[in-house]
């Protein structure tokens, strides 16, 4: 194990994103948001694309996952889909670079294990993380060698568990498949402490959060909609 990912053990990593269409777009805020983490005791920040990467690489010395949403018009995949977005990341100053890992195919038709090979190949000694939809997945990215795997995307492919909740089964099951000899981490709508704290009892590596912490609008929303008859202010 690195200290990279010694340094995430039992840690919060918090996803600081904010696309072009959100209010807090803008890497100036998303360093900020970084900082911030760090004082409420983050261990880990993840960011997306290599502006907000950079931004946050000066301002905070704790690890950064990083990656970069891309979209194709041949594929699903956006989590860093191409070798381009991955040197795009690795140039940025991540620490890690998380990347779509499920079964999908990427653009220009390319497998996920021809993609990693590529990837490892290009970026020796650099840490992946895979982001997974589904126990399968993240069975077949522990035997390819990921340094980290994540539950990202369930809920987010067609061929997940669909749900509202974190997927704390998932996180439990690849622990305990894992057993130790591949670090998992929860990843995916943990919006409370609770919930958190339940997916390190079922043995997740580390946890992200996201948008409970860094994506005020959606927290906003979630106070001004437990107002009783609010129903005609929502956006
Ligand atoms: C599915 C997908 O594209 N997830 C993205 C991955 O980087 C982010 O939009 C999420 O915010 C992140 O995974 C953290 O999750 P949550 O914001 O639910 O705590």
């Amino acid at each position: 194990m690195t200290g990279v990912i010694d340094r995430l053990k039992g840690g919060l990593i918090v996803s600081c994103q904010a696309l072009p269409h959100e209010p807090m777009h803008g890497a100036g805020h998303m360093a900020a948001m970084a900082a911030a983490a760090l004082e409420g005791g983050a261990a880990g920040i993840r960011a997306n694309s290599p502006q907000d990467i950079r931004a946050i690489r000066a301002r905070v010395a704790v690890p950064i996952i990083g990656l970069h949403k891309v979209e194709y018009a041949d594929s699903p995949v956006y989590i860093t889909p191409t070798i381009r977005e991955v040197a795009e990341v690795v140039d940025a100053g991540a620490d890690i670079v998380a990347v779509d890992a499920t079964e999908r195919l990427r653009p220009g038709g390319q497998t996920l294990k021809q993609f990693f090979a590529e990837a490892k190949a290009r970026f020796p000694g650099m840490l992946f993380m895979a982001d997974v939809s589904t126990y399968e997945e993240g069975i077949a990215a522990i035997g390819m060698g990921f340094d980290l795997i994540s539950t990202t995307m369930s809920g987010y492919t067609p061929h997940s568990a669909q749900r509202q909740e974190p997927d704390l089964e998932l996180v439990g099951k690849l622990a305990a498949a894992a057993a130790g000899a591949a670090p998992i981490v929860a990843e995916g709508r943990i919006e409370t402490p609770d919930q958190l704290r339940e997916a390190f009892e079922l043995g997740a590596f580390a946890a992200v959060v996201g948008s409970a912490i860094t994506r005020p609008q959606l927290i906003a929303r979630r106070f001004a909609s437990a107002i009783p008859d609010s129903a005609g202010r929502k956006p």
